[in-house]
């Protein structure tokens, strides 16, 4: 089923592409079959977390050398037995399962076209990651770190950007549940963030501590999201793209069928299906830079066709706003000369406004060809 034909996939002289959305152009990859195909995975693979808690440096580095390897080869793992609250993403999903099923007026009053983050509520149809398609079908809510908000218990700061508001929350008496609801979330998934940053610093054979000094306020956002069912094969919840953090923690509610999918070398779209009791982690284009590539930021899809609801609730961790991120030693030239040094909240903001606003504005999109 996840192989089946659609219209991000394009046909040249029997070479079939799939194309995909990577920070406002657009990459391809060749599907390649039979003898052409290259080793890659078939499957993501799943990493019991419990040593993530444990007292022993050994236990630790035990759990990064799994961790290393899914970053190396796939771009994706199950966080598995990761101890955050069950009762914490069970309300969660129960409240923003609530606040999606409000009238439309009273989710537009925060409409994230009123915010420069592009915080709050998101229309169906808005998102269009894929250009081939009328638009993601999801609704979604972006909500983030915000140092000025006290419920968020995060250090105070003077630093200019961070002494104002960034989130909107909906005033109506029938929507006040949403914030307490998200915050509390947000702080539990920025709580494991911090420690599986630690893990990642391990994988690299870098100090736990590597990434604390760009990583003192880091840039956070929970993106609540609902899938309706597709009605059409042609049809996307998100189209294929790669995220703009330095990792994704994804929360996905129970469906039948599997609805996110994960590209491999060979461009076959992987399903990834929900797993009780783990986070779909995902490795995206800030660990990309500071790995030269050797970590993979792997593009990804949601496709909801197995007639059922769907709710996600992706965390995303990048590094301090003014923070700069470059290849850390050991690994240049090793992931194929991508040796870059990108300014953090330039880079985020600007991939923030191609994915949010070019579909609104009709702005063109650059192709960058080639593939990978
Ligand atoms: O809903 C999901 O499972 C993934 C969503 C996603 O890829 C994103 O929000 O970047
Ligand atoms: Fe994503």
């Amino acid at each position: 089923m996840s192989n089946t034909e659609t219209e991000t996939e394009t046909e040249t002289q029997n070479e079939t592409y799939v194309h995909y959305h990577d920070g406002g152009v657009l990459g391809k990859r060749r599907v390649l079959k039979g003898k052409a195909a290259k080793p890659t995975f078939d499957e993501v693979p799943k990493i019991d977390m419990r040593r993530i808690y444990s007292d022993s440096l050994d236990d630790r580095k035990e759990l990064a050398k799994e961790v290393g390897e899914a970053c190396r080869n796939v771009g994706f793992f199950y966080a598995v037995n990761h101890g955050v609250d069950e009762q914490i993403l069970d309300d969660t999903f129960a409240a923003v399962k609530r606040f999606f099923d409000l009238p439309t007026e009273v989710k537009m009053e925060v409409h994230n076209q009123k915010t420069e983050k592009f915080r709050g509520y998101e229309a169906f149809l808005e998102g269009k990651l894929d250009p081939s398609t009328r638009g993601d079908l999801k609704e979604g809510f972006l909500m983030g770190e915000d140092a000025t908000d006290p419920s968020q218990n995060l250090p105070l700061s003077t630093l200019p950007f961070m002494s104002t508001p960034r989130n909107q929350w909906p005033t109506h008496p029938t929507a006040l549940f949403l914030r307490p609801a998200l915050t509390t979330y947000h702080t539990a998934m920025l709580a494991f963030s911090r420690r599986l940053l630690s893990i990642f610093a391990l994988a690299l054979s870098l100090p736990e501590s590597h990434f604390d000094p760009i990583t003192r306020h880091p840039l956070t956002n929970v993106r609540a999201v609902h899938y309706p069912p597709q009605p059409s094969a042609s049809d996307v919840g998100i189209g294929a793209h790669t995220d703009f953090c330095f990792f994704t923690l994804v929360c996905q509610s129970r469906t039948t069928y599997p609805a996110l999918e994960v590209l491999n070398a060979n461009a076959i779209w992987v399903p990834v299906a929900y797993e009780p009791d783990s986070f779909v982690v995902n490795i995206a284009d800030f660990l990309k830079v500071v790995t030269g590539g050797v970590w993979r930021s792997t593009v990804h899809r949601v496709r909801n066709w197995g007639g059922e609801e769907r709710y996600s609730l992706p965390f995303f961790f990048s590094p301090d706003e003014d923070a700069r991120v470059g290849v850390v030693g050991g690994f240049g030239g090793e992931g194929g000369g991508e040796e870059v040094e990108v300014g953090v909240g330039e880079y985020f903001q600007r991939r923030l406004e191609v994915d949010r606003r070019t579909h609104l504005e009709g702005e063109g999109e650059g192709d960058k060809g080639g593939g990978d």
